[in-house]
């Protein structure tokens, strides 16, 4: 039988224009993900106020506000950052040009389709050949470093939407370098200590999520439970829809919705650094049967082919060495028959 290509599948977002009834390969059968818990309890993660780790007017404001980051990543692995710097203003017109992206014709978003199972880049959808597919229709761009930019996937339609991502990927890396120095601050480290590991040509991608309503949000996830293999996950969530859920103690918490915050996550890269103090947490996106949802995810990780391992300050006789000396983890570590890709690093 003739193989089919896997990039020939119809977008999620076809399906439901279509009027296509709900099919089995997004179905859930079993509950073991936990689909059906939209009532789960709000996640209790920090509200980091990044001007007082920015001015140093009140050292004693400072360290509250480090404590407040150290224990925000060590257990939720996640913390919800205002006062950030990026205007308001500029959060809408990120999200405007998103939306305004995915309400295109499906044939003038086909021009910026992805071509090849062997990059990621472009607009698409699950392949057929997974299991069970999520509900989500994604644009996949590498923002950085420039070199990677393929534009032909950049759309120009909106017309601003390549200018106003040009100048999201400046400023959500300003806010990645701050950050990375004050979690090693937070931790009592040399503050230069991740990005040194990191080096000086780090990598970005940027992940628009679209999630169409869903005839069975009981049945359905936007995305399926993961962690991501970044070192940090720079999140613009949906300023009225919620869906993000994350896992803490073997449970289910919601995310709740902060209109202008960047949600801010550990990534597998910054588990290991820390020597597994900051913990990458498993996440999943739900579905909504009335209402679309969107998202934007940026994530960092080091420069290409640069070693990291975890800070020699952080392992000593209570806390030993937990994981590996790894390169290109995010492009090289996948989920494989259920294990987390971190799996395959721990010593
Ligand atoms: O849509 C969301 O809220 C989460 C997105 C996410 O986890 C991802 O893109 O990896
Ligand atoms: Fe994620």
């Amino acid at each position: 039988m003739a193989e089919v290509s896997p990039l020939s599948g119809k977008t999620v977002q076809e399906l439901v224009e279509n009027g296509i009834q709900f099919p089995n390969r997004y179905s859930w059968d079993d509950t073991k993900y936990g689909v059906t818990d939209a009532s789960a309890p709000f996640a209790e993660i920090p509200v980091i106020d990044m001007s007082n780790l920015i001015n140093s007017s009140s050292s004693s404001a400072m360290g509250e506000e480090l404590d407040k980051l150290r224990s925000g990543l060590s257990s939720w692995g996640y913390f919800q950052a205002i006062n950030h710097g990026i205007e308001n203003s500029f959060l809408d017109e990120v999200r405007e040009v998103a939306g305004q992206f995915f309400h295109l014709p499906m044939i003038e978003k086909q021009k910026y389709a992805r071509e090849s199972i062997d990059q990621l880049d472009g607009y698409g959808t699950d392949n057929i050949f997974s299991q069970t597919l999520d509900w989500n229709d994604r644009l996949f761009l590498s923002v950085s470093p420039e070199n990677d930019r393929r534009l032909k996937y950049w759309p120009e339609n909106p017309q601003s939407f390549r200018r106003i991502l040009f100048e999201y990927t400046e400023r959500i890396q300003q806010i990645e370098k701050h950050l990375l120095k004050c979690m090693a601050r937070s931790l009592n480290l040399e503050e230069d200590c991740f990005l040194k590991q990191c080096g000086q040509l780090t990598q970005m991608v940027a992940r628009f999520n679209y999630y169409p309503p869903c005839p069975r949000p009981d049945r359905a996830l936007g995305l399926k439970p993961h962690a991501d293999a970044s070192t940090l996950t720079i999140l613009l969530l949906d300023e009225e829809v919620e869906g993000l859920q994350v896992m803490k103690d073997d449970q289910w918490f919601r995310v709740p919705i902060l209109p202008h915050a960047l949600l801010v996550s550990v990534g597998d890269q910054i588990e290991i650094m820390s020597n597994g103090i900051f913990k990458s947490p498993m996440h999943k996106a739900l579905t909504n049967p009335e209402k679309e949802r969107k998202s934007l995810a940026m994530f960092c990780a080091p420069e290409r082919g640069k070693e990291i391992e975890p800070v020699g300050e952080l392992i000593n006789d209570k806390r030993p060495r937990l994981y590996k000396a790894v390169r290109d983890y995010q492009e090289t570590y996948y989920y494989q028959k259920g294990k987390k890709p971190i799996d395959a690093v721990k010593i």
